[in-house]
């Protein structure tokens, strides 16, 4: 059984590797955002704005501990989800972590002009962006860091990321 979870900030590039990287082993793809999208019935926009930043990290929380995970997954979470409650400590036991490390000027690159899909950053621009960031990821390094993998996210394909995990993991 291997369940991986794919920890990072906002734009690192969780979603996307972990869709590949579930190709590539063969293994299914979960995004805990979508599940929530799909239950909540609305867009993440959508929930921060009916709703608020609180009732988010316990709905997404809630998400975490209860979806029934099939035995191999790879499973893509949001950027906030490690720093909120004991969800890291629960994904460290059980699966294995894997976080995709970024500088924050690589992650604004990434986040170009999908931004507005990210209500934390969609109102953020230029240098006022660059700070945010950099503050914000600071902070949530303290939770990053407990990650059983730590993976530089600028040159990681799914080749590499598997490459990684394979050597803590049974796979
Ligand atoms: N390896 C990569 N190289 C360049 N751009 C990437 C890479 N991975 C993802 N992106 C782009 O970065 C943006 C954020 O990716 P996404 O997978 O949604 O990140 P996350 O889920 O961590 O927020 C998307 O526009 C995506 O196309
Ligand atoms: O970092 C965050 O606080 C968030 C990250 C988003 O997911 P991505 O990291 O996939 O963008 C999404 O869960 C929500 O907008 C909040
Ligand atoms: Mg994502």
């Amino acid at each position: 059984m291997a369940r991986i979870f794919l920890i990072g900030y906002m734009g690192s590039g969780k979603t996307t590797l972990g869709r590949k990287l579930a190709t590539r082993l063969n293994y299914q793809f979960i995004d805990l955002d979508h599940v929530l999208e799909e239950q909540a019935g609305m867009t993440i926009a959508e929930y921060f704005a009916s709703f608020s930043e609180t009732a988010f990290r316990v709905a997404e929380s809630e998400i975490l501990k209860s979806t029934a995970y099939p035995e191999n997954a790879v499973i893509s979470t949001g950027g906030g989800l490690p720093c909120f409650f004991d969800n890291m400590e629960w994904m460290n036991a059980n699966g294995t972590t894997l976080y995709i490390n970024l500088n924050p000027k690589a992650l604004i690159s990434r986040l170009g002009n999908n931004k507005d899909d990210r209500p934390i950053l969609r109102d953020k621009h230029g240098d006022e962006l660059l700070a945010f960031i950099t503050e914000k990821l600071e902070e949530r390094n303290a939770f990053y860091l407990k990650a059983n993998l730590i993976a530089d996210g600028l040159n990681l394909t799914a080749e590499r990321a598997a490459a990684l995990i394979a050597e803590k993991t049974e796979l």
